[in-house]
């Protein structure tokens, strides 16, 4: 399975050019092809370089860069930009112009800019002068910034070295810009034989920080790393996904990359990453550190009372395939469904009334005699008091319910995500299923922005082939085929049953396709 889309959207990358094609404009074309956009570019640098270091950085005119940038805003319209290196002021001030420019028109798209200041092999790139201007002209107008560890110390000012010291120089930077940012940790080991990216989105109350840890992969070969993921991410962006996915995305594409490289052979110093297809194996991909995790001390970001409710590890269900999962808000649909067959069964009731917990206990009654496997939504501790098999929580229930309890009681887990980024998060709970949605757009409730297709589900249902995986959003007997092949074991379906005209015959024809 590739993550090749049909349509190549447009990807510009403003960057330097690296001579021994293992950096800068060069890794970016090459990023950008292998991930399924098309790259253009605009070269503010003619860097003479190797894999032993950069002799010379040959900076372009202001009006070469200029009348670059014009020609591809005259026929090959972005639909994300990348920025690499900006040799001095004068060029930042210009790419600012010109990004406000875009902006005035109403073509104002993501842009990703890897502040390169000092490449791999520590030779400085940029005038120093240069810091100032970035920060002033240039974050304004930026999605998300990637420096490493060295570049965020130059932009905050003071140091970036350790855990806490880079959190707080990146607070610093998130407190005055809309500018994500994503510090690469290649550089440095917090915790030793790892390697650790600081995501942070959203400032002030609403600031989110995120390490993004992953083991180290020894190879010398790491030459373009920083330009790789920041093209990786915007070429994402253009094919339409959400920041964090990107962002993670990209991440295990570089360390696929660093991982089956193989390009010992080039040159004799630190050879170029390799560019190796879309990340399929879930070992490339970071794990996403939960703040009540004990590893979350090591990291500056323990939360206490995260801690008190945090459990991972949950019981698993007796098989790795859950068929047909009706989501339904009856005790009486419960009862109906049971004796059409069905096994596995939500009960979710978002306007609870009066006699909720006799609802649930009389759900749960059923599910004894019918042997199901159902999960209450939401309700978790009326879930616990009365026995239920299994509770489904969403990401945000994650940091309310006390799973300690769920998971002390032996009741089944099941979390729902929407997209990589979540999906990676809610696997360090390892859950006892992990549901993906929403796959189409639903009546149901409000899902827009969280759309993944099938072709994302197929690419995300990959990483986790022998996982208890459940798809669900907008699923009816037509598209269950193309659920199917994804790989999940699992479709939950609200209206798909419970608007049919004949359930009993949605039942049956939605089981012959699933299970
Ligand atoms: C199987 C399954 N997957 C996803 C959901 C959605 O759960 P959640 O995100 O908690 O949203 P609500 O259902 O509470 O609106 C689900 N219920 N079941
Ligand atoms: C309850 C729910 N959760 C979703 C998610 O993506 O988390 S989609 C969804 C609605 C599913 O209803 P229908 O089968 O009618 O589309
Ligand atoms: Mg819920």
């Amino acid at each position: 399975m590739s993550g090749i889309e049909q349509i190549r959207p447009i990807v510009w990358t403003i960057a330097g050019s690296d001579s021994g094609g293992g950096a800068g404009i060069q890794a970016d074309l090459l990023t950008m092809h292998d991930l399924g956009v098309h790259g253009c570019s605009a070269i503010t640098a003619n860097t003479a370089q190797n894999t032993l270091g950069v002799p010379a950085i040959n900076v372009v005119a202001d009006g070469v860069l200029q009348s670059q940038l014009d020609a591809l805003s005259a026929d090959l319209k972005p639909s994300a930009i990348k920025i690499g290196l900006l040799a001095n002021v004068a060029q930042v001030r210009l790419v600012a112009n010109f990004l406000r420019e875009l902006e005035s028109r109403g073509e104002a798209v993501p842009v990703v800019y890897d502040p390169v200041a000092v490449a791999t092999s520590g030779a400085q790139l940029t005038e120093d002068s240069t810091g100032a201007a970035v920060m002033n002209e240039l974050l304004p107008l930026c999605d998300l910034i990637t420096p490493n560890s060295i570049e965020l110390a130059w932009l905050a000012g003071g140091v970036a070295d350790c855990a806490e010291s880079i959190l707080a120089a990146a607070r610093k930077i998130r407190d005055g810009y809309k500018s994500a940012l994503l510090v690469t940790g290649g550089h440095g080991e917090i915790e030793p034989g790892t390697t650790a990216d600081l995501l942070c989105t959203g400032s002030g109350e609403r600031i989110r920080e995120h390490w993004l840890i992953g083991k180290k992969i020894e190879t010398r070969d790491t030459h373009g790393t920083g330009c790789t993921l920041s093209s990786a991410i915007a070429a994402l962006l253009a094919l339409g996904y959400p920041l964090k996915d990107a962002c993670v995305v990209a991440n295990a594409y570089v360390r696929r990359g660093l991982r089956l490289g193989n390009t010992g052979h080039i040159g004799t110093g630190a050879g170029p990453v390799g560019h190796c297809g879309w990340p399929t194996e879930l070992r490339d991909y970071p794990e996403v550190l939960i703040a009540g995790s004990e590893r979350a001390r090591s990291y500056g970001i323990f939360d206490i009372s995260a801690a008190a409710s945090f459990a991972a590890e949950f019981a698993q269900p007796d098989t790795t395939r859950l068929g047909l999962y009706p989501v339904v808000d009856t005790v009486e649909w419960i009862e109906k469904l049971a004796e059409e067959g069905v096994r596995t069964l939500q009960l979710r009731i978002k306007h609870a009334r009066d006699d909720l917990r006799e609802q649930i206990e009389r759900a749960v009654a059923i599910g004894r005699r019918y042997d199901l496997r159902l999960f209450i939504n939401d309700h978790w501790q009326l879930a616990i008091e009365c026995g239920a098999y299994g509770v489904h929580l969403g990401q945000e229930d994650l940091h309310t319910a006390d799973l300690k309890a769920i998971q002390a009681a032996g009741l089944k887990l099941g979390i729902s995500t929407h997209g990589f980024f979540e999906l990676l998060y809610a696997w360090q709970y390892r859950p006892s299923y992990l549901a993906i949605g929403a796959i189409y757009a639903t009546t149901t409730k409000d899902m827009s922005g969280q759309l993944q297709g099938p072709q994302k589900l197929a690419l995300m249902a990959a990483l986790l082939p022998d996982y208890p995986l459940v798809a669900i959003g907008g699923i009816n007997l037509q598209r269950a085929p193309d659920v199917t092949a994804s790989g999940v074991g699992s479709i939950a379906v609200v209206t798909a049953i419970t608007d049919a005209p004949d359930y009993r015959q949605a039942v049956a024809q939605l089981r012959a396709v699933i299970e």
